[in-house]
């Protein structure tokens, strides 16, 4: 990817991360594809439209833990900083350890670094330890099920195991990833679901009344109609939490979607579930392949495969601003036709 991607001399690819809308996902999403395409940036206005701007522990965590896969220098990477200059080198698999320190995303930060690892000379391991269930970031077990289904399709090969539940605002929660190179992922065509094969709850409590749990579940049966046999409270080991999780499964033919929702101090267990049941029906009845969620990320690594297609149930202000980071970085484009019900995404290399 790199020898036939970078032009002597290397241009610097300039961000501005106040851009569309402006999260932590321009970075993150720059730094896989820096990596990759050996391509160095500069960000400025770093999550500008966040109400606390710049560098946070999570985000600065995905930050060196790029530089140490990369050997990348760079320049004001400190909490706070709203700039960045990152200048990589070759990615280097190996064993990789990172401590968020606070309950900061590990799946964002695994997530920044996997499809970079796919390019690496050897094999990986890498464990990061923080929170696994967050708000507003992927669960571990959408990592596993929804996200890693696609790029095993894809060809990737990757075992994912969580360790430990993490939550906010304790964190200590651990995933641990083994990543084999795999330099040529194949391009994915998902117009179609395919049969439903099973569907499940799952409310996972830590030093919390069970009751939390089941409480939510009450919910996803009187909304969703779904049997007891397919839901399940958990009970997790107080010194995990205080945390609660609660994960809608949905898994078909060809792709598996996980809704979620975390337990919030001062928000009821139904309104909890009920945030993860109107996205789980909001997917069912759009027809879609996949959600929002599932897909902003299954941009990126269809990108790098060189193309593909999906249908998506909403198209969200987030995903949109990833299709511009990452067409800065490859020769790709990426559309959105709009349909009544869903919409259909199609990335295309275009001529450089
Ligand atoms: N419930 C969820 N399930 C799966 N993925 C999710 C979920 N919620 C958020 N995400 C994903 O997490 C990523 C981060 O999203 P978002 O932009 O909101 O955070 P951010 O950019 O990290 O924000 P911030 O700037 O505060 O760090 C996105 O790819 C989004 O799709």
């Amino acid at each position: 990817m790199r020898e036939g991607l970078t032009v002597e001399p290397v241009p610097t690819i300039e961000l501005d991360g106040s851009s569309g809308e402006g999260g932590g996902q321009i970075l993150r999403s720059a730094l896989t594809l820096s990596m990759i395409t050996g391509l160095p940036f500069r960000i400025r206005h770093i999550r500008a439209n966040r109400p606390k701007p710049g560098l946070m522990r999570q985000h600065l965590m995905a930050v060196r833990a790029a530089a140490a896969v990369c050997s990348a220098d760079m320049t004001h990477a400190e909490v706070g900083s709203t700039e960045l200059m990152f200048m990589p080198r070759a990615i280097r698999g190996g064993v990789y350890e990172f401590a968020i320190g606070t309950a900061g995303s590990a799946t964002l930060v695994l997530q920044t670094l996997l499809p970079a690892l796919l390019y690496a000379d050897v094999p990986s391991v890498v464990r990061i330890s923080g929170g696994t269930h967050n708000p507003k970031a992927p669960p571990a077990h959408f990592i596993e099920r929804a996200y890693l289904r696609l790029l095993q399709a894809m060809g990737a090969q990757v075992e994912f195991e969580l360790k430990r539940f993490g939550f906010y605002p304790n964190g200590g929660g651990e995933l641990c990833a083994a990543v084999w190179p795999c330099p040529g992922l194949r391009q994915l065509e998902l117009v179609e679901r395919g049969a439903l094969r099973a569907a499940g709850a799952e409310a996972y409590v830590a030093a919390l009344p069970l009751a939390v749990a089941q409480r939510e579940l009450d919910c996803v049966r009187a909304e969703l109609g779904w049997d007891d046999a397919v839901l399940r409270a958990h009970p997790l080991s107080n010194d995990q939490g205080p945390g609660n999780a609660l994960l809608l499964t949905l898994e078909s033919e060809h792709v598996t979607e996980v809704f979620s929702a975390v337990g919030e101090k001062r928000v009821r267990a139904e309104a909890v579930a009920g945030g993860a049941v109107l996205e789980a029906q909001r997917y069912m009845a759009s027809g879609a392949v996949v959600g929002e969620h599932l897909g902003d990320q299954l941009m990126l690594p269809l990108a790098l495969a060189g193309g593909g297609r999906y249908t998506i149930d909403h198209v969200s202000a987030h995903a949109i601003t990833n299709a511009e980071v990452i067409a800065q970085f490859l020769p790709v484009s990426v559309t959105f036709e709009a349909g009544e019900r869903r919409s259909l995404c199609t990335i295309a290399r275009v001529a450089q």
